[in-house]
């Protein structure tokens, strides 16, 4: 049995995947949170609300990954890229949920995984995934006669907008139609801002309450409109399938891979 350690422990995401490897029946070796968090020293199992597991929440980092296989991380771009780093030097896999990274992060965090396995994705639920793959579909299928639209909804604690799901279901969508995404994404119209181009995907963001996760894309053409959504109804799709790229990633050949590989969509 691979043995799992869970950086950001404590958060909203860690929490929950300490939960699902105790119900995958992994072995928690490790839990990492930042130095001076409160819970750091308590029972990690505790903290997520499954149980005393015996492993205390540390913010000793190398002294976790040493004790792991895998890492799963979800907390922040920089966090994760400082993870990677660790993960490399001890020859560990890590999987990344992160979201929010600068494409010159991706790059960094691509160049940082060429000696180990690691998985880096927005989105690890399985329905989010498939929703990739038809958005890739539906665009070179509809081609330039439709307006592509995105517009995502999340929790009022949420740091990074747009969400990594709706960049990447733009990244897609614009790929597919042959666009560069970082010269086409609009985020932003106010004023006399002008008559929408062909080639703009506009990108849409609402926070608010406790809603998880929500995104649709548009695609509006003359007298009909597709609309493709997806709604996460709790964290736990995402904590699973963190656990499903963690068991699928130990022993993989080193580079970056995303959800798409672990659950053979290419
Ligand atoms: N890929 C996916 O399927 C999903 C990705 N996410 C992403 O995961 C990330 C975390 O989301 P949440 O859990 O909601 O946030 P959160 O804020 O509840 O949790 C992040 C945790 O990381 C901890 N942390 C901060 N610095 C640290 C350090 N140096 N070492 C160890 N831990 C540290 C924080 O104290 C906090 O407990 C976000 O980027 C979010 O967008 C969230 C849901 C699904
Ligand atoms: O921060 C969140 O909560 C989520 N973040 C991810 C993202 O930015 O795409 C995935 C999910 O929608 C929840």
């Amino acid at each position: 049995m691979i043995k799992i350690a869970v950086c950001g422990a404590a958060g909203r995401m860690g929490q929950r995947i300490i939960v699902a490897a105790v119900e995958a029946g992994c072995t928690i070796s490790g839990a990492l949170e930042r130095p001076g968090h409160p819970q750091v020293g308590q029972d990690a199992g505790l903290i997520a609300g499954c149980g005393q597991l015996g492993v205390a929440i540390s913010d000793d980092l190398n002294a976790v990954v040493e004790g792991c296989d895998v890492l799963i991380d979800f907390t922040t771009p920089k966090i994760s890229l400082k993870n990677l780093e660790v993960c490399g030097l001890k020859k560990k896999s890590i999987v990344i949920g992160s979201t929010g990274f600068t494409p010159e992060e991706r790059a960094l965090a691509a160049e940082l995984a060429k000696d180990i396995p690691a998985v880096l994705a927005p989105n690890m639920s399985v329905g989010v995934n498939v929703c990739f793959k038809m958005l890739k579909d539906l665009a070179k299928t509809l081609g330039d006669d439709f307006d592509v639209e995105i517009v995502e909804l999340h929790h009022n604690k949420k740091k990074d907008s747009p969400s990594g799901t709706a960049v990447r279901m733009g990244e897609v969508v614009a790929e597919a139609l042959g666009r560069d995404y970082n010269q086409v994404a609009n985020y932003h119209r106010e004023g006399i801002c002008g008559e929408r181009t062909k080639e703009e995907i506009g990108m849409q963001t609402v926070r608010g309450g406790d809603i998880v996760g929500e995104h649709t894309v548009y695609f509006i053409g003359m007298g009909e409109r597709i609309e493709i959504s997806h709604r996460a109804m709790s964290r736990d799709m995402f904590s699973r399938g963190s656990i499903r790229a963690a068991k699928w990633i130990v022993g993989k050949q080193p580079g970056l891979y995303d959800m798409q590989d672990v659950l053979g969509l290419k």
